[in-house]
């Protein structure tokens, strides 16, 4: 049943990071505007993403560290424990501050800019909002923002696990440390928790398909990328999983090991990471005339944030092209300054492309990746941390840098790495990339002594020796 019919502007679907973004766009180019949350307030981000997880794997990198003390002839003697309840505690304790601040800015939103429920279109700017079997309001924009996010994709046959089966939303929730955990999917989610729990003492087998470690798709890098992790914990990057079911209240799960050898381990918790879809299928898309790809995302401008020529824009993770939270940020602001002065539209910014995994090493991605490179066009640079001065000296010597320079014009295009203190580099490389700058340039800028940064020194080296040589 409709009870109410609300006019406005702009109406903004979701109140995430990217949906926020786009009501302050959409309000500071003069236009009225309406956020839509069906959920809780407080982004994916800060509530079970980013943050809890950056938590859990400090936790974890504590207690590694207090174990490997003894390299240095440092010795903690007696036992090292871990509190796996007060672990969690700290974990939600912080989570619910970071997600208290976003909760404190939507309480700032006038109410009367603020609709709770559910919204699916009933044509391309009109929307049906409200809860299942609950009382909907009729909302009539001019223009509507996509800003719904996205959710794990949980394969079917995980099903068989029932209450054993977990995603990050629950593992943030959990009141201690469970004994064991199966993680499916080597991917970012699955490195960072699956490296954090193992390290804080949980038996954790890590699974994935087609042999992919993270988001890397440089062989070298991914494949030094594996055995720095099989070194450290039980990972099948290639796993032919037998069998899976419950037995009781664990999870059994039979799997071939190299040798060919059949192994069946139980778990107290499945933890899928096996990816995320976009929060597109329940919007009723359908009844716009929006053209929609093969995930049933609509077709978009990258740039613009625009659907077709329609007065609709998709911003964050529910357009499915850059899902981290800096790109849902950027984007939320130009699909609310698009929605706002639409038929104008505008690009807005799009920067360099970074990503880092917060795993141990760290792994980063810098503008054009290996897979998306022409061969024959570029050349590679290479540097290991193995020997890299600064690495040995604080004992974090793994790691395997390559950085890309296009053949013709001797400029940066990209890098995928695995090493020590990846989140810092990136930066550099990706403001480098942004302002196009040659490897020449890039070493004519100062380098101190002793860093990690000298290692990238060594690889831009190794390229500029390729490029006059080629
Ligand atoms: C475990 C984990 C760790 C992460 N770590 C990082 C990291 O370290 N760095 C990084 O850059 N990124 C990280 N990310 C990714 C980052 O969290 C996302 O890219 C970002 O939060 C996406 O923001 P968003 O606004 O698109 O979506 P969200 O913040 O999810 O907002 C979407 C909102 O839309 C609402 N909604 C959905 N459908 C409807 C509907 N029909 N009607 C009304 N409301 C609706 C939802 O309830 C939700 O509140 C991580 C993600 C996860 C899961
Ligand atoms: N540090 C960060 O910036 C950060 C951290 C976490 C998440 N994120 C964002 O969240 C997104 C989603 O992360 P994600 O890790 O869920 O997805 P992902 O796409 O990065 O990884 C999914 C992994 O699951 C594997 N997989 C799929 N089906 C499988 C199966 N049946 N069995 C085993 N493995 C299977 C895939 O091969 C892949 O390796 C990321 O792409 C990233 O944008 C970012």
């Amino acid at each position: 049943m409709t009870n109410q019919i609300i006019t406005t502007d702009v109406a903004i679907i979701g109140a995430g990071t990217a949906g926020l973004a786009a009501y302050r766009a959409a309000i500071a180019n003069g236009k009225r505007a309406l956020l839509i949350e069906g959920g809780p307030y407080g982004t994916t981000c800060a509530r079970v993403g980013c943050m809890p997880s950056k938590l859990l794997i400090a936790a974890a990198e504590a207690a590694h560290e207090a174990r490997h003390t003894a390299a240095f002839g440092v010795h903690i003697d007696g036992e090292i424990r871990i509190d796996g309840r007060e672990v969690m505690d700290r974990v939600k304790r912080e989570r619910d501050r970071f997600v208290g601040f976003v909760v404190k800015s939507v309480d700032g939103i006038p109410a009367e800019h603020k609709l709770a429920g559910f919204a699916r279109f009933v044509d391309n700017t009109t929307l049906q909002v409200g809860f299942d079997g609950g009382e909907q309001t009729l909302v009539q924009a001019t223009r509507v923002v996509i800003a719904s996010g996205s959710s794990p994709a949980i394969p079917e046959p995980f099903k068989v696990f029932g209450d054993r089966l977990v995603v990050n939303d629950d593992v943030f929730n959990w009141d201690t440390l469970p004994h064991s955990v199966a993680v499916f999917g080597p991917g970012v989610i699955g490195l960072e928790l699956g490296q954090a729990l193992s390290r804080l003492g949980v038996k954790v087998r890590l699974f994935g398909v087609r042999g992919g470690v993270g988001p890397l798709t440089d062989p070298q890098v991914r494949d030094y990328a594996k055995s720095v992790f099989q070194s450290e914990f039980a990972f099948n990057p290639d796993a032919q999983i037998e069998h899976m079911g419950r037995n009781g209240d664990k999870a059994v799960i039979t799997f071939r090991v190299a040798n060919g050898e059949s192994v069946t381990e139980t778990f107290d918790y499945v933890l899928a990471a096996t990816g995320r879809t976009p929060n597109v299928r329940g919007l009723g898309l359908e009844n716009t005339g929006l053209a929609l790809d093969e995930r049933g995302v609509p077709l978009f401008n990258a740039d613009t944030t625009q659907c077709g020529t329609s007065p609709i824009f998709i911003a964050g993770d529910a357009n499915n092209f850059l899902p981290l939270l800096h790109e849902a940020a950027d984007e939320g602001k130009t699909a609310g300054t698009n929605a706002a002065t639409w038929p104008q539209v505008n690009p807005g910014l799009r920067r360099a492309t970074i990503a880092v995994v917060f795993s141990d090493p760290q792994i980063a991605m810098v503008g054009k990746r290996f897979a998306d490179l022409i061969p024959g066009s570029f050349v590679t640079g290479e540097v290991s941390f193995e020997d890299q001065g600064r690495s040995r000296v604080m004992l974090r010597n793994k790691g395997l840098m390559h950085v890309y320079a296009d053949r013709q014009t001797g400029r940066l295009l990209g890098a995928e790495w695995i090493g020590p203190r990846a989140e810092n580099i990136a930066h550099l490389l990706a403001w480098a990339v942004q302002q196009q700058l040659t490897i020449a340039q890039m070493l004519d800028m100062p380098f101190y002594h002793p860093v990690v940064e000298e290692g990238l020194r060594t690889a831009l080296r190794d390229v500029a020796a390729k490029l006059t040589t080629n």
